[in-house]
């Protein structure tokens, strides 16, 4: 099928992936693992250094900018979903690259921060229909995050599509588009929150008497088998804490310290200031 926006799953809409780097090689890799046919799929970069890496581990075509300058339009022209993987201060500038190669139908997928719906509009032809998103990096092994708003030009069977092609390695939630710095301050930048914490878990095991290497050891695999534990959508995290944390015990303490110290206002005033700085961006490149 060579038209526009099938919604059976995994099925033959022709797939670009401009700027193909960590958060939309992520993408791509989920997508990939999840049975996407890599020959429906043409990736660009702007230069060499991670090319191999992808072809080799997707089986993707990738186009490469330093050596065609033409690679972000013949990638663009025959697809049926864009996906916009470039920092956020050269979205608009890529839009303005593309718009004329695209079919009317092409769903543009925005992957940036701050970047609103109607500033990529603002750079495609009339009608493009846009879709905004900000997932996160464990789309990657199959474990992400996504929030996604949709553009008045969006049809529904064009929204599925996307949805189906998210939601093979990630939860997915459509959400109003005034919500998108929000998203961002907790899922789409939460990944780094977590590795941060295991930096801070294995630097106080440190402190403790263990060996660095085996407090790395130690806090990594805590978090990742933790992170098990949370897949199951059923399972309350407060439930999770609580099976932890014997009365009178150890962990009891901990989370007394973490409570009498402020930990949560301190996620809290992390995540404000991520969505502050999100919009304050936006300001910036209107
Ligand atoms: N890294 C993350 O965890 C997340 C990133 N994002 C968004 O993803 C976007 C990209 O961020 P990262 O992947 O972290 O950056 P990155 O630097 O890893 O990836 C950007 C890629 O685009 C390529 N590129 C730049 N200009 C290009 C052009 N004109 N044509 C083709 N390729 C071009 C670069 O060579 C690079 O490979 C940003 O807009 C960011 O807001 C959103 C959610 C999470
Ligand atoms: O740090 C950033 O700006 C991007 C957006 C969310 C995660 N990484």
């Amino acid at each position: 099928m060579t038209s526009v926006l099938s919604t059976s799953s995994l099925a033959e809409n022709r797939l670009a992936f401009l700027g193909t780097g960590s958060m939309n090689g992520a993408v791509l890799r989920g997508i990939i693992a999840a049975g996407y046919d890599p020959a429906a799929i043409v990736a660009t970069l702007r230069s060499d250094a991670k090319a191999h890496d992808l072809r080799a581990e997707t089986g993707v075509t990738v186009l490469i900018g330093e050596h065609d300058p033409e690679s972000n339009l013949k990638a663009a022209k025959d697809a049926d979903i864009v996906f916009l993987g470039v920092k956020p201060v050269g979205i608009t500038a890529l839009c303005d690259e593309i718009k004329d190669v695209l079919k009317p139908s092409a769903v543009v997928v925005s992957v940036a921060a701050a970047i609103t719906i109607d500033m990529i509009a603002a750079h495609l032809n009339p009608g493009q229909p846009v879709v905004r998103s900000m997932p996160n990096t464990p789309l990657k092994v199959g474990a992400g995050a996504v929030g996604l708003s949709a553009g008045e030009t969006v049809s529904p069977a064009a929204l599925a599509a996307v949805v189906d092609l998210f939601a093979g390695s990630g939860v997915v939630h459509v959400v109003p588009e005034s919500q998108q710095d929000a998203v961002s301050a907790v899922s789409g930048s939460g990944p780094a929150y977590v590795f941060y914490l295991v930096e801070a878990m294995a630097a106080a095991g440190v402190e403790l008497g263990l060996d660095p290497a085996l407090a790395t050891d130690l806090a990594r695999a805590t978090v990742a088998g933790a992170g098990k534990m949370l897949a199951d959508p059923q399972v309350d995290p407060s439930a999770l804490r609580q099976g932890v944390t014997s009365p009178n015990g150890t962990t009891e303490q901990a989370i007394a310290t973490f409570d009498a110290e402020g930990l949560p206002q301190v996620i809290a005033r992390g995540a404000a200031a991520a969505a502050a700085r999100a919009a304050q961006i936006t300001r910036e490149l209107a």
